[in-house]
């Protein structure tokens, strides 16, 4: 169980999150919607420990996370794995390096500085890839991939990190409606498969609703919805939104919806 316990984060006379208190049982897939400037990557990087808490508690499984220093902070951020929008790849390197960097914060720096990954580690990179099935590319350089391949990249390297939460912020906001999909794929198949907590970011309502359990919605630092896909009615997305009368599904949408559907369970009953 990840507890967020009364969070708020300032920022100056700022305050980016406000008194949030959210509940997240392991397993689950949850997304954070909200505009821009809602305060969604500012409580993701504090559960990640990225920033600090101005107050307020973030405990999981029992552990106050949001007090641990030195290795046992490193320890956490291993087991909460972080996905950015700009996938903070080296473009240079190929694709298999890349993975393995996800095994850096375990390795010495002697092995670290002379690039050399037990075989081991070589082969589950591997693994990891072609589970992905992106694993024809794995010895290609990163920059000559698509946004979408790229970003399947950055999921195997957060799992080579084997974490017990992937913390995924804005990861298809760069990406064309058909690699958003292939992505938000990926990351419903971990989920489903590993049984993995994964709280994405999102700033499509569409999205949100097709892919995940559960959906939180901000405004203004605090959140103003929590809920199944399916109770995202009219009046919430709005409320989330701050729209009126006028408010439009196309607005807060990616296409996605418009390409094919992986499983028709996950469909919301819910139209606007
Ligand atoms: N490092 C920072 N220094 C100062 N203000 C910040 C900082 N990070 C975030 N903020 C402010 O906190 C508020 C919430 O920002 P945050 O990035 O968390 O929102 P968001 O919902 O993730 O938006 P976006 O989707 O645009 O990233 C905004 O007003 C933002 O300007």
């Amino acid at each position: 169980m990840l507890e967020i316990q009364k969070v708020t984060r300032r920022f100056g006379a700022n305050v980016a999150v406000k008194n949030v208190q959210v509940r997240i049982p392991e397993g689950q897939m949850v997304g954070i919607i909200g505009r821009s400037g809602a305060g969604k990557s500012t409580l993701l990087r504090m559960i990640n420990r990225l920033i600090d808490p101005s107050e307020g508690k973030i405990i999981f499984g029992g552990t106050e996370v949001s007090a641990l220093n030195g290795s046992a902070l490193r320890s956490w951020q291993r087991d909460c794995a972080m996905i950015f929008q700009q996938f903070n790849l080296v473009p240079r390197l190929d694709v298999v390096s890349n993975v393995l960097h996800g095994t850096l914060n375990r390795r010495s720096t002697m092995s670290t500085v002379l690039n050399l990954f037990p075989r081991d580690d070589i082969h589950q990179a591997i693994d990891i890839l072609e589970r992905l099935g992106i694993a024809d590319h794995a010895q290609k350089r990163v920059e000559a991939l698509s946004g979408g391949q790229q970003q399947r990249v950055a999921i195997a390297r957060a799992l080579m990190q084997d974490p017990k939460i992937i913390l995924a912020d804005e990861p298809i906001a760069s990406l064309d409606p058909m690699n958003a999909q292939v992505v938000m794929d990926a990351l419903r198949k971990i989920h489903d498969e590993d049984g993995r907590m994964i709280v994405c970011n999102l700033h499509t309502l569409d999205t949100a609703r097709r892919y995940c359990d559960r959906v939180i919605g901000m405004r203004g630092g605090e959140i103003v919805f929590d809920g199944l896909p399916e109770d995202l009615t009219t009046s919430a997305a709005r409320e989330i939104y701050g729209a009126d009368e006028s408010f439009s599904e196309e607005a807060t949408s990616t296409s996605i919806e418009s390409l094919s559907r992986p499983t028709p369970s996950l469909e919301p009953a819910y139209a606007l």
